[in-house]
């Protein structure tokens, strides 16, 4: 349309992701076309039809790579206040236990998110995800689980979806209800339960707050039996499904998830084979958090060979939180899932494009580089891709591409 005319990249070179090419499905002499906010054309150059080009704005893109835009598909971003006492009080060699006695733990940020307004959660989240929208993150999405009472879980939710309104990315919303028992819930984990599935999950899908819903299965969290009260409301609900599961121990969380056709089971630091193969017959993603990893010095590795084997899809994200992954870099997520889990290079840039869209259940729409999908991209001043893997604390961006239909 005049006022949208089809925009072309070209003298670029396409990580693609696209399904059927191996690797990145790199194309080296490639060109990009966009008309309406969606990818119109994506391949190699001398194969752009002619026609695509009239009234086309062309860019010379000096043989720069361009990705689908990053996709973080675990975040906790929505917070109030911060840790950096609790951190202080572990250095000193305080134990999980002890900073829980001194108020710390989740806990705390559940008391700071209550008595935050909205507006307040929405002002301290927004650098936060600036952070983020710098490195090229296009969509992202946000947990509650901070406010484990109906309106701070609202509040939380609401705040989450209004980011997406601040700045240009997409927001995918996931209820998280079951992170941890809140105080008053004097140590009844049933009782809780209970309210989270029968009473907070629906009143909150109703106001349309939620996309998916997740939970915390372990043994300082909930249980398998008690996971599935809440996964049982929300397939009653028709909303997908994923899960915090064997970060800690292994309480058969991969298999629970799976299960449920989860859309993904996340951190997995102790999977077993039964795990890993319930995923693959799910087609449950594996989403790995190695900034948790990393930040709470875990020593578990996640089972990478079992999930190469069954051919479990592997994701990586920032899983940013206050507590155990106060990280606002993707781009160093996948230099810790590269050097602490030994993923390639391949499997974290796809890792945090393609695998994430599947983790989030809109592979039809990004994360790939295919004519109809979003037209949501990143064009990097980099050689090889491998350098946005290989550098830490570098930022490579050269632009950031939103689709705006
Ligand atoms: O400590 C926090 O604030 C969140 C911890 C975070 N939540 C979860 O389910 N696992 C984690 O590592
Ligand atoms: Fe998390």
């Amino acid at each position: 349309t005049p006022e949208n005319p089809v925009r072309v990249w070209r003298n670029v070179r396409l990580a693609t992701f696209a399904p059927g090419l191996a690797g990145l499905g790199a194309v080296e002499k490639g060109a990009l076309a966009i008309r309406d906010g969606r990818i119109a054309f994506a391949g190699a150059e001398a194969d752009l039809p002619a026609a695509a080009l009239r009234g086309a704005e062309t860019i010379d893109g000096e043989g720069r790579w361009i990705t689908p835009g990053l996709i973080d598909c675990h975040t906790h971003l929505v917070w109030a206040g911060d840790r950096a006492h609790e951190f202080e009080l572990r250095l000193r060699g305080a134990s999980y236990e002890e900073v829980a006695r001194a108020g710390g733990g989740i806990v705390s940020s559940v008391g700071a998110l209550r008595r935050a307004s909205e507006d307040e959660l929405v002002r301290q989240t927004l650098p936060r995800l600036d952070a983020l929208v710098a490195e090229g993150v296009t969509t992202l999405e946000v947990k509650s689980g901070y406010g484990l009472d109906l309106p701070s879980e609202r509040k939380a939710l609401r705040a989450a979806r209004r980011l997406a309104e601040l700045r240009p990315v997409s927001i995918r919303t996931t209820f998280l209800g079951a992170h941890a028992l809140p105080p008053e819930a004097g140590g009844d984990k049933d009782r809780y339960i209970a309210e989270v599935a029968d009473t907070m999950l629906p009143a909150l899908a109703a106001d349309h707050l939620v996309d998916a819903v997740d939970a915390f299965c372990e043994g300082i969290a909930f249980s398998p039996g008690q996971v599935a009260r809440v996964f049982d409301r929300a397939r009653s609900l028709g909303l997908p499904v994923k899960l915090h599961a064997d970060q800690l121990s292994n309480l058969g969380g991969a298999a629970l998830a799976a299960r449920y056709d989860a859309l993904s089971a996340d951190h997995l630091e102790h999977t077993d084979e039964a795990g890993a193969a319930a995923m693959a017959r799910s087609g449950t993603v594996a989403v790995l958090l190695p900034g948790a990893y990393y930040f709470i010095r875990e020593t578990k590795l996640p089972p990478v060979e079992l999930f190469r084997r069954h051919g479990v899809p592997m994701a990586v994200a920032t899983d940013a939180n206050p507590g155990t992954s106060p990280l606002t870099s993707l781009l160093l997520a996948t230099n810790m899932a590269a050097t602490l889990f030994r993923l390639t290079v391949d499997e974290c840039l796809a890792g945090v494009t393609r695998e994430a869209a599947r983790a989030l259940g809109i592979l039809s729409e990004v994360g790939t580089l295919e004519p109809g999908k979003r037209a949501d991209l990143a064009v990097w001043s980099v050689e090889r891709p491998a350098e946005l893997v290989y550098r830490m604390g570098f930022n490579p961006l050269h632009a950031r591409i939103r689709a705006v239909s």
